[in-house]
C-alpha cells in the first residue's frame, strides 16, 4: 500500500496550528476526567454485579433495546458507541491510528522505508497492522482528526451492550464537560475572527484622530492605548482618504505608527522600518504580533538511530503529547505538551532525535543530499542541517562540516556524535577562503548562512535592538561571499548534483534575494532552480522598492512567522551550469575538480571588472539549449562589490556621526601599515571593504578615548562582531593588520 506513496513527491508543508494545541490541551483535559470518571464508574459497577449472570444482563439490555427504551438519553457520543465495532485488542503503548488515519500510517511506513533496519521484518510489519486497530489513546493525534467521533473514549476490549451500560451519570458528565470545552474553544476561535474582521472593517463615521492622544512626555508609556492606537493607525491607513486627517499625510500616519511599534514592541527605528516595510501595514502589525510568541516546539528523528513510530511511542510513555508535524516531513513531531525536558531524556542523549526548527528541515530538504555524495556544509555549527544531511544519506559518501567559530564547532561535534554521523568531518575554517581552496569539487554545497536572525525574533528578541545599519552593510557582504565560495566549490558536471542551497533565517531583501541577485550577476554559471519544497511558504520577491530581481528569484521560498508559524527563512536553490569563471593566478579560488575554460590573456584582462574577476563567458545554455542572457532582460541594475564599499563606507560614517564623532576627522587619519593584510580573508573580487574593516577598528580605538557612551556602542559592535564571525584565524589575522594599520 505504502509502496505508491512511498514514491510520491513531497507535499507542501502545512502549516503549523497553534490554535490547535489549545483545543487539543482542552480536549485531552476532558477526555482523562471523563475516562478517570468511567473507569471509577466500572470499578463500582463491576463490585456491585459481582456473581450476576453477565449472560442475563446482556439479555436485559438487548430486550430494553429491541422495546425501544434506552437507560441514558441517546446523546451524539451514544450514538458513536453502539455504532463502534468490538473486539479490539488494547495495546500497552497508546497510539491513535483510527482508521480514518490512514494518511499518517502511511507516513511511519513510508519512514520505515528510509529508515536504516527499522521495519523490515515481518514481525515489524505486523506491528504496524496491530497498530492499526490500536483505537486506545489518541496522544499521536493526525492532523485530521478533528471532528472524527472519539470512540476511545472506552476500552477496546468490551462489546456493545457492556459500552452501553457505562454511559452511566460519570462519563456523560465527563463527555457533556468535554463538549462545553470544545464549543467554549470554538466560541474563542470566533469571537478572535469577530475582532480581527471588525479591525478590516471598522468604518467610524468620524475620522478618529491617533495624532490627539500624545502620551506625557517621560511617563512609562500606556500599552493597551498604545495597542489601540496602532490598530487604529493601521485602519486609517486602510481607507486614508476616508479617515485620515485632512492636514496629515500618509507619512505622518506611517512615522507614527512606526514609532509606536517601536516603543510598544521595542525595536530600533531602523529594523522597525526595515521588517515593516515587507508588508502592507496590516500585514506588519501581524509579523510584529508573532515575534511576540514562541513557534511550536518541534523534534527531527534520527532516522539513523531509530524510527518515527518506536520515537514517538518512546516519548508518548513519557507522557508527551505530541503529533507528525505534517504530511510534508517523514522525521518531524511537533511536540504540545512534555512532562520532561526534552533536552535530557534517555532518547534525546541516545541520539534519537534533535531539537530543530520546522523551518530549518527546508533548505536540507530543498539541497536533497543522496547517499554517496560529497556534500559541503559551509556553516555547519551545531549542526541540526549536517546531521539531518548524514541521515539523508544514510551515513555514505561525505560530509564535510565547517564553521569558522571553534566553540560553535566544538558543539557541532558534540551533535554528530550524539546522533551516530559517521560520514562527518569537522572543518573549523573561515569558508570564504578555505572553500574552494582547500577543498572543492563537491555534488552539492549548503549554504545556511549567518545572518540577523530577522526571521527568529520570537527566541532572540535582543534581534530587536541590536541590528543596525551597519550589520545590514556588513553581513549581507559576509553571505555574498561566502555564496560566492560555496558556488565555486561545487562541480558543476557532477553526475547527480551540482546543486548550491542558499538559506537564512531572516526575512530581509538586504539578505536573501540581493545576495541571490548579486551572485546571479558574478556567475553566470548558476541559475535559481526550483527548490522542490511545493507551494509552502511565499514566492520570493521580484522587486522591492524599485529594485529589479530575476524573474526567476519567484522559484526561491520565504517563510514567516504570522503566515506558517514557522521561524522566518529563506531558501534558495541554485544550479551550477558550467565551470567556475576564472580568478586571476593570484586569486586561485578555483578547485581542481572544477577545470575552468581560461579564455586567452589578452582577451581575459580586457574583460576584467571592477573587481578584478575574469569572467568566462562562456554562453550557459537552459535545459532547452538556449543561450541565457543574464546581463539584460529583466535584470535591474545591482550594486557590487564596489557599490558595497561605498554603502558600507556611509553606514560606517553615519554610525560614527551617531557616535558623536567626526567620521572625517576619524577615517582620514592618516595610516601607516599595510591595509592589506585584511584582505587576507577575502577574495580579491570583494576585497574592497577590507579597507573598511581597518578603518572600523581604527575607529574602535579612537573611541576607546572617547567618553563612557561611545566606548559602550563600540564594545557592542565588538560583541556582534564576534558573534557573528566566531573566533577565527582570519579575524585575528584582521586584528593584526588593523593593529599595524593604526600604529
Ligand atoms: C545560521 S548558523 C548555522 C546553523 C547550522 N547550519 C545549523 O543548522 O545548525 C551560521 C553559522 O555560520 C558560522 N559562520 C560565521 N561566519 C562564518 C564563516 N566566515 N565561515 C564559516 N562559518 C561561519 C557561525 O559560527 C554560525 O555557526
Amino acid at each position: 500500500m505504502g509502496v505508491g506513496r512511498r514514491m510520491k513527491k513531497q507535499g507542501p508543508p502545512a502549516p503549523l496550528d497553534e490554535s490547535k494545541i489549545t483545543i487539543l490541551k482542552k480536549r485531552k483535559t476532558a477526555e482523562s476526567e471523563a475516562a478517570a470518571k468511567a473507569v471509577a464508574a466500572k470499578k463500582r459497577r463491576r463490585s456491585d454485579a459481582d456473581g450476576e449472570d453477565v449472560v442475563t444482563k446482556k439479555e436485559n439490555v438487548k430486550k430494553s433495546k429491541t422495546n425501544g427504551n434506552t437507560a441514558a438519553p441517546v446523546t451524539k457520543e451514544r450514538k458513536v458507541v453502539q455504532e463502534k465495532k468490538p473486539v479490539q485488542k488494547k495495546k500497552p503503548v497508546p497510539m491513535d491510528t483510527d482508521s480514518e488515519d490512514e494518511e499518517m500510517e502511511d507516513e511511519f511506513e513510508d519512514l520505515d522505508g528510509i529508515s536504516e533496519g527499522s521495519m523490515d521484518s515481518q514481525e515489524d510489519i505486523e506491528g504496524l497492522s496491530d497498530l492499526e486497530n490500536d483505537t486506545d489513546d489518541d496522544s499521536v493525534l493526525d492532523s485530521d482528526d478533528e471532528g472524527h467521533p472519539r470512540e476511545t473514549m472506552f476500552s477496546d476490549d468490551e462489546d456493545l451492550s457492556d459500552a452501553e451500560e457505562r454511559l452511566t451519570a460519570a462519563n456523560i458528565e465527563g463527555l457533556s464537560r468535554k463538549l462545553d470545552l470544545q464549543r467554549q474553544a470554538e466560541e474563542e476561535e470566533a469571537e478572535q475572527e469577530l475582532q480581527e474582521a471588525a479591525m478590516q472593517t471598522n468604518i467610524a463615521g468620524d475620522r478618529p484622530d491617533v495624532f490627539a492622544d500624545e502620551q506625557p512626555a517621560g511617563l512609562a508609556p500606556d500599552l493597551q492605548l498604545l495597542r489601540q492606537r496602532i490598530t487604529d493607525t493601521i485602519r486609517i491607513l486602510g481607507d486614508l482618504k476616508t479617515l485620515g486627517q485632512p492636514d496629515k499625510s500618509r507619512t505622518d500616519y506611517i512615522d507614527l505608527l512606526l514609532n509606536d511599534i517601536c516603543t510598544y514592541y521595542g525595536y530600533n527605528r531602523y529594523l522597525a522600518e526595515k521588517l515593516f516595510n515587507l508588508f502592507t501595514p496590516m500585514e506588519a502589525f501581524a509579523f510584529f504580533e508573532a515575534n511576540e510568541t514562541p513557534r511550536p516546539v518541534v523534534i527531527r528523528t534520527n532516522t539513523l538511530r531509530t524510527n518515527r513510530r518506536s520515537l514517538a511511542q518512546a516519548l508518548i510513555n513519557r507522557g508527551v503529547v505530541l503529533e507528525p508535524v505534517g504530511k510534508w516531513s517523514k522525521v518531524g513531531l511537533q511536540v504540545f505538551e512534555s512532562p520532561v525536558p526534552l533536552g535530557a531524556t534517555p532518547e534525546y542523549l541516545a541520539g534519537h532525535y534533535i531539537l530543530q526548527a520546522a523551518s530549518s528541515f527546508l533548505p536540507v530538504m530543498a539541497l536533497a543530499p543522496q547517499p554517496g555524495e560529497r556534500v559541503l556544509d559551509m556553516a555547519a555549527a551545531p549542526g541540526g542541517k549536517t546531521t539531518y544531511m548524514s541521515a539523508l544519506m544514510r551515513n555514505t559518501g561525505c560530509v564535510i562540516a565547517n564553521d569558522a567559530s571553534k566553540p560553535r564547532a566544538k558543539g557541532l561535534i558534540g551533535n554528530i556524535h550524539r546522533l551516530g554521523c559517521k560520514n562527518t568531518i569537522v572543518t573549523n575554517m573561515d569558508a570564504r577562503t578555505a572553500f574552494p581552496k582547500a577543498m572543492g569539487g563537491f555534488d552539492r554545497v549548503l549554504l545556511d548562512a549567518p545572518c540577523t536572525g530577522t526571521g527568529v525574533i520570537s527566541k532572540d528578541a535582543g534581534v530587536k535592538t541590536s541590528k543596525d545599519e551597519n550589520d545590514f552593510m556588513r553581513i549581507p557582504h559576509m553571505q555574498r561571499q561566502l555564496l560566492l565560495a560555496a558556488i565555486d566549490s561545487v562541480d558543476h558536471s557532477s553526475k547527480t548534483g551540482g546543486y548550491v542551497v542558499y538559506s537564512t533565517c531572516s526575512v530581509t531583501v538586504e539578505e536573501n534575494e540581493a545576495v541571490v541577485q548579486y551572485i546571479l550577476r558574478k556567475r553566470p554559471n548558476v541559475k535559481i532552480v526550483d527548490t522542490g519544497l511545493g507551494d509552502f511558504g511565499s514566492p520570493g520577491f521580484i522587486s522591492y522598492m524599485g529594485k529589479k530581481f530575476d524573474a526567476k528569484m519567484a522559484l526561491t521560498r520565504r517563510y514567516f512567522p504570522h503566515r506558517e508559524n514557522v521561524d522566518g527563512f529563506y531558501v534558495c536553490k541554485l544550479k551550477k551550469t558550467g565551470p567556475t569563471p576564472v580568478a586571476k593566478p593570484t586569486d586561485d579560488t578555483t578547485s581542481a575538480n572544477d577545470k575552468p575554460r581560461r579564455r586567452s590573456s589578452s582577451k581575459a584582462s580586457s574583460t576584467t571588472d571592477a573587481d578584478d574577476e575574469i569572467i568566462d563567458r562562456t554562453p550557459i545554455v537552459d535545459e532547452n539549449g538556449v543561450s541565457v542572457d543574464f546581463e539584460g532582460g529583466s535584470f535591474g541594475p545591482f550594486e557590487d562589490g564596489n557599490d558595497d564599499a561605498e554603502r558600507i563606507a556611509r553606514s560606517e560614517r553615519n554610525r560614527l556621526r551617531r557616535k558623536g564623532l567626526n567620521p572625517k576627522g576619524v577615517l582620514n587619519k592618516p595610516k601607516k601599515g599595510k591595509e592589506g593584510a585584511s584582505t587576507q580573508t577575502e577574495t580579491a573580487s570583494d576585497s574592497a571593504p577590507s579597507k573598511e574593516q581597518v578603518k572600523e577598528k581604527t575607529a574602535e580605538k579612537e573611541t576607546k578615548k572617547k567618553p563612557e557612551s561611545a566606548k559602550k556602542s563600540s564594545n557592542e559592535s565588538k560583541g556582534e562582531k564576534k558573534t557573528v564571525v566566531g573566533g577565527t584565524k582570519s579575524d585575528k589575522k584582521d586584528k593584526k593588520s588593523s593593529k599595524k594599520a593604526s600604529k
